[in-house]
């Protein structure tokens, strides 16, 4: 399948553009079909009734039916083409769309991280291929019923032209009475669903600390703002449609009185007074069918306004030459990273190289930026200034599918996924056993993967369910370790593990260095420190101490002497 440029939706509507085209095409011949009954009637009413003829009514009916189950046909085919082009629509943008949400959450530290714009495709793919939208390609034909009216008679004509206009302005009236509040609904909707989502995920929290009054109440202010919204907007429009079927009801006597008046008046046939009232109803069909679905239209409006949004923020990566798998050199160059949506850098003007197959410990206190760091040496976030280079290529520049096969990462939140132990470890890829149980025992927990029921073919619930909190680290460390990747990085690997845990993590560690991997581990606990070759202490984002692992400590150690020494120092002055 061709790239599409930007991809943007307006490209891949463009793309179906024949098949639009050949919709407008097909409603031409439809509209003129739809002329047909009025016709019927006519030829009855006129020819057949004063003639007495049954030869000619069998003529006429023979040839109505002909031409209506030729209307059939193509009305058939019409909607058919749209559900191949909402089809197609899916699979020009479907894996883009997923990919853009992916972004879109990395991009933004996981505060917009949700499935909406996936759900935004659906719901334009339900628009068109619901009725709604032939409303909008029958309309425009409305000046062949105008024309035939006004050949019918010119009073007929302008009552046409009359009725169209005002019920044009009510669907109107409509789109700016409705609009806004519909929009403000559909916003307020999402940030109901996402604070829900978010509350479910933490269900434990909200029942262990009785939160669930307080967050219900929350939520239902933000949902009775959608349905104060809601109604506000179906109010609206409920009168507006109520006023438009009466006017419809209303003009559709009017025709027939203005017929049979013109009948007194002997200016027309009775003939053509009742297939006058029927073309009226025929040419005000769509503008009714209009105010009917504005709803559903202005819904796939703005969901069309968002996605087209998202795909042109989330441009398509550029193509790149592969570059060859890394050895792992990593240099990092006057590096300042800005979190997604803070306003202040996390890190600031860090400079260090490390060597390919060296392991460097970070440390520091909460909030120096060490998590911080850790994305930006993965290249998950940009750096606002200066780079991250693996073996010189600027990290952010690789492709993350590329690069994620030569890096292992494990978050300081683990979170694993639906599927097996085995899937999981395998990061969902095909699945090597040797190689997922080589990283399982690297991260000692083969023999815990094999006393479970099912072993490696476990499945891991939607949260990680039925796994302790070290046993979901080491499953991480494991899928961190898989594929023997040429940089990894482990975020506080230690924080859930018990000593046995531990051993095994020193171990894991101790393997890597032998493999050659560049390694980071940031820590709080310094039982990992004891197979690292240097250190870089962090204080407030900026770079305190960077060297040899045994002189940085040195220092560190000096340092506490020197301010144990000095505040003992004032506290005799005291
Ligand atoms: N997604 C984010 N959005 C906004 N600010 C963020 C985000 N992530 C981190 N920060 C900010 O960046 C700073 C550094 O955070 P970071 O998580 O890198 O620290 P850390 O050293 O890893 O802390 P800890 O040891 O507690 O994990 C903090 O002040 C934090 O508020």
């Amino acid at each position: 399948m061709p790239a599409l440029p930007q991809s943007s939706l307006k490209a891949a509507l463009a793309a179906c553009k024949h098949s639009f085209v050949a919709v407008g095409f097909f409603s031409l011949f439809i509209n003129f079909l739809m002329l047909v009954p009025a016709f019927y009637m006519l030829q009855v009413y006129d020819r057949v009734i004063a003639s007495g003829s049954e030869s000619t009514l069998l003529m006429l009916t023979l040839i109505l039916t002909l031409l209506l189950v030729t209307l059939g046909g193509l009305e058939w085919v019409r909607s058919r083409i749209m559900v191949r082009v909402s089809t197609r629509l899916d699979t020009l943008l479907g894996s883009r769309v997923f990919d853009a949400s992916f972004k879109q959450a990395l991009f933004s530290g996981g505060m917009n991280a949700s499935s909406q714009p996936l759900n935004d495709m659906s719901g334009l793919r339900a628009f068109l291929t619901g009725n709604g939208l032939f409303a909008f390609f029958d309309a425009p034909w409305m000046p062949i019923y105008m024309g035939v009216m006004f050949i019918f008679h010119p009073w007929f004509g302008w009552l046409g032209v009359l009725s169209a206009l005002l019920l044009i302005a009510l669907a109107y009236a409509n789109e700016r009475l409705t609009n806004q509040a519909l929009q403000q609904a559909s916003q307020e909707h999402l940030a109901a669903t996402a604070f829900t989502q978010k509350s479910l995920r933490n269900a434990e929290v909200v029942a262990s600390m009785g939160m669930l009054p307080q967050l219900r109440q929350r939520w239902q202010s933000k949902n009775n703002k959608v349905l104060r919204l809601q109604s506000i907007a179906s109010d609206r429009a409920g009168t507006i449609a109520a006023a438009a079927k009466t006017f419809r009801l209303l003009i559709q006597s009017l025709v027939l009185g203005l017929g049979a008046y013109l009948v007194l008046e002997q200016e027309i046939s009775p003939g053509l007074m009742i297939a006058g009232s029927i073309l009226l109803g025929r040419a005000l069909a769509p503008i009714d069918l209009m105010i009917g679905v504005w709803k559903g239209f202005s819904m796939a409006r703005t969901q069309y306004v968002r996605l087209n949004e998202l795909l042109l923020e989330v441009a398509v990566p550029p193509k790149r030459m592969p570059l060859p798998t890394p050895q792992g050199n990593v240099a990092v160059q006057a590096l300042t990273v800005t979190p997604p949506g803070a306003e202040l850098p996390a890190v600031r003007g860090l400079n260090f190289d490390v060597a390919a197959g060296e392991s460097v410990g970070i440390i520091g206190p909460s909030g120096a930026g060490k998590s911080t760091l850790a994305r930006a040496l993965l290249g998950i976030w940009p750096a606002q200034q200066g780079k991250v280079r693996l073996d010189g290529a600027d990290v952010f520049s690789w492709h993350n599918d590329e690069l994620g096969a030569h890096v292992g990462y494990l978050p300081q939140d683990i979170e694993l996924f639906e599927g097996t132990i085995g899937e999981n470890i395998a990061r969902f890829g095909p699945i090597e056993p040797h190689a997922v149980v080589q990283a399982a025992r690297l991260a000692g927990v083969h023999e815990l993967i094999l006393r479970l029921p099912s072993g490696y073919d476990s499945v891991i619930g939607a949260s990680g369910g039925a796994l302790s909190g070290g046993q979901r680290q080491r499953i991480g460390l494991a899928r961190a370790l898989y594929g023997n990747p040429k940089l990894v990085v482990l975020d506080e690997p230690n924080s859930n593990l018990d000593d046995q845990g531990e051993r095994a993590l020193n171990q894991a560690l101790q393997h890597l260095k032998a493999c050659g991997t560049t390694l980071f581990v940031i820590t709080h606990r310094p039982s990992v420190l004891a197979h690292i070759d240097k250190l870089l202490v962090l204080r407030e984002g900026m770079q305190a101490l960077y060297g040899p692992r045994d002189a940085v400590l040195a220092e560190l150690q000096a340092a506490q002497q020197q301010a144990a020494a000095q505040s003992r120092t004032t506290e005799r002055v005291q």
